[in-house]
């Protein structure tokens, strides 16, 4: 919006003081019935931040409870051989069970990555039941939502919530229930990511990261994690990045490392080569005279970590062919970009959101700081064009 009247702003337009400027000479009809013209406003996302916020904490309180004792039989294999975990399912549910009651009268649209249908194959009756359970106990615990207990089709119903396809008009939220199965089933990080689109854009997000020490992890991040863990990172748009304790500690303000000698840099990548290619991520580390090895972590957990100065590069370079889907970067890219840092594809574009589930971009994730950007892109070009005439 460029030019608006004060006065047909609703209540939740909260316009920055120092973005509204006066006009002295309206010229249009509608300009002139106003006393007051912004050249830009801002909305507050205040309210949609707190459910978001929650919806998270909540939906890692079950996943936390069932990575400590997690079971074969909890873990499924999807369509395309990826995991699927109980856990993944009702972290679904409850965010979208719990966004659905903090918003009562507004229009609901989820893009989120699970669905019930292997839920609907014979045999899963007491996968269903357990996933219920695991919710109901945790709406339990929290006793927020003053709820009776949820059937199995409430539950089913709940996490189908998410099959919004998105797009560049309205609100959609955006979930990746547990981002990171895989490090999940292993025992190490993953990541609750949660992001609002309006209009095509990314204007809110929220990592809940239970695994993550609220220490830096930078250098010595198998000995870090003996320390406190559970991390929960927020930003909205124009309003900075903020960190917290999943126990509720006070918000701290986070930024983006200040590295600007890429020798000094260190970089996140993907545990799963099968997700990134490590070797194509070290030859970029060469060429830039990276000296620290990679650091290799699961999950939207690389930007949150990121956001907050842990590292100064994060690479995510698939193999051919993997189309990336909006769950898996909405959440992290706005925790990174408010903390400062700069989000783009490997060929520098912005990541565009607006265009349903998948992301339509250039291979390739590149994430650092402003200062670092200019010469890390050139690393990547230059690497992407010496490996495309090798073959
Ligand atoms: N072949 C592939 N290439 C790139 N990403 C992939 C992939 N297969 C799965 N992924 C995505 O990588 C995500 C995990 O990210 P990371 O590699 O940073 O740990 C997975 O999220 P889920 O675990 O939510 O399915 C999944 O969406
Ligand atoms: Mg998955
Ligand atoms: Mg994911
Ligand atoms: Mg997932």
């Amino acid at each position: 919006m460029t030019v608006a009247c004060v006065r047909t702003i609703t209540p939740v337009l909260h316009i920055k003081p120092q973005l509204i400027s006066l006009v002295s000479k309206p010229k249009t009809k509608t300009q002139q019935s106003c006393s007051v013209f912004v050249s830009s406003v801002v909305m507050s996302y205040d309210k949609e931040l707190a459910a978001a916020k929650k919806a998270a904490a909540l939906a890692a309180r079950l996943c936390q409870k069932v990575q400590k004792t997690l079971l074969q039989s909890d873990v499924q294999s999807k369509n395309d051989r990826s995991p699927v975990t109980v856990a993944d399912y009702g972290s679904q549910a409850l965010v979208s069970f719990a966004l659905q009651r903090e918003f009562p009268y507004e229009p609901f649209s989820l893009v989120a990555e699970e669905d019930s249908k292997h839920l609907h194959k014979d045999g899963t009756q007491e996968t269903i039941d357990r996933i219920t359970r695991l919710v109901n106990e945790t709406l339990a615990s929290d006793g927020s939502y003053n709820v009776s207990t949820l059937s199995n089709e409430d539950v089913l119903r709940a996490i189908d919530g998410g099959k919004s396809e998105g797009g560049s008009q309205g609100r959609h939220w955006v979930l990746d229930p547990i981002d990171g199965t895989k490090g999940f089933v292993r025992g190490d990080q993953y990541a609750i990511a949660l992001a609002l689109l309006d209009e095509g854009k990314v204007v809110l997000g929220v990592l809940a990261c239970p695994n993550l020490p609220l220490a830096s992890i930078a250098g010595d991040y198998k000995h870090s994690s003996e320390n406190e863990v559970g991390c929960l990172f927020f930003a909205q748009v124009g309003a900075g990045t903020y960190m917290q304790s999943l126990n509720g500690s006070s918000p701290v303000k986070v930024q983006v490392s200040a590295v600007e000698n890429p020798e000094e840099a260190s970089f996140f990548e993907s545990y799963e080569a099968a997700h990134s290619m490590h070797d194509l991520s070290s030859t970029i580390a060469k060429k830039l005279g990276v000296k620290a090895p990679p650091v290799r972590i699961d999950s939207q957990v690389k930007y949150g970590a990121l956001s907050r100065g842990d590292g100064a590069i994060y690479l995510r370079l698939p193999h051919k062919g993997y189309r990336e889907k909006i769950w898996d970067h909405a959440a992290g890219s706005i925790v990174v970009t408010e903390a400062g840092g700069i989000v783009t594809d490997a060929a520098g574009n912005p990541l565009d959101f607006s265009k349903g589930k998948y992301l339509d971009m250039y291979v390739g994730i590149i994430v650092t700081n402003q200062k670092l950007m200019p010469v890390l892109m050139k690393a990547v070009r230059e690497s992407l064009e010496e490996k495309a005439s090798s073959l």
